[in-house]
């Protein structure tokens, strides 16, 4: 296993002004050195404030792709919808300079999307930047443990994945591992007593069945490095 750097901060603030900044970093570095960046970030509750953090950051948002690690199939109004979170909290102020890729398509369902979707993100280049969250059942995007796509997820060369949760609402579209570890660096931002407990186990033992977090901290390519806050 690569070292998994584990950054924990008293309060969500804290958290949140770091990883900001080292992601504000990254990226910055990334247009520097090549001329553009890629990052890929997560929808969920956990990264709001960071997303509204960083979208009044001063960056080169114009040379920025901004996608996302996973989408729920459901209306692009719906308050469930990981692209209505990124457009009202991400893609304003200063970000909204940056070029968006969402996953979300007309298609009636994430599997007839799969194939056209995966091409897509399938060409992008290597990310500079993987925000992943975790549910506290070890999933990560929409890698959850109870879906039957968790294989095809974990170990498929294809870019994208439909996954149909039967322990969460709605069917979603998913990046799958190969794809997310495609990337300069990879974070997990994860607040919440309970979380951590799942993440600690997921890496002090290789148990991806149960926890496919765990897959991504045991045999990544590049180092995992986790942003951590109690609350
Ligand atoms: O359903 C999802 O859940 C995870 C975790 O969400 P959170 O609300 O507990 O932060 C998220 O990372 C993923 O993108 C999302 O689709």
């Amino acid at each position: 296993m690569k070292e998994v750097n584990v950054n924990k901060f008293d309060n969500n603030q804290k958290l949140t002004d770091a990883l900001c900044e080292r992601v504000a970093a990254i990226l910055t570095d990334a247009v520097a050195e090549r001329g553009k960046a890629t990052l890929v970030v997560s929808g969920g509750r956990t990264p709001k404030p960071l997303f509204e953090k960083l979208s009044r950051t001063s960056l080169p948002w114009s040379k920025v792709t901004i996608l996302l690690a996973d989408e729920r199939w459901v209306l692009p109004d719906s308050d469930d919808s990981n692209d209505k979170l990124i457009k009202t909290t991400l893609l304003k102020n200063k970000a909204a300079q940056a070029r968006y890729v969402g996953l979300f398509t007309a298609h009636q369902s994430a599997k007839s999307a799969e194939l056209s979707q995966s091409q897509l993100i399938g060409a992008l280049p290597t990310f500079d930047a993987v925000i992943l969250g975790m549910g506290a059942d070890g999933h990560t995007a929409s890698l959850f443990p109870c879906c039957d796509e968790l294989d095809v997820g974990m170990t498929g060369t294809q870019a994208a994945v439909a996954t149909q949760p039967k322990s969460a609402p709605y069917e979603r579209l998913s990046l799958t591992r190969q794809r997310l570890l495609d990337s300069r660096h990879v974070f997990f931002h994860i607040t919440g007593d309970d979380k951590w407990t799942v993440l600690d186990a997921a890496i002090t033992h290789h148990d991806p069945k149960r926890y496919p977090v765990s897959d991504f901290v045991h045999g990544s390519p590049v180092p995992t490095e986790v942003f951590y806050a109690a609350a």
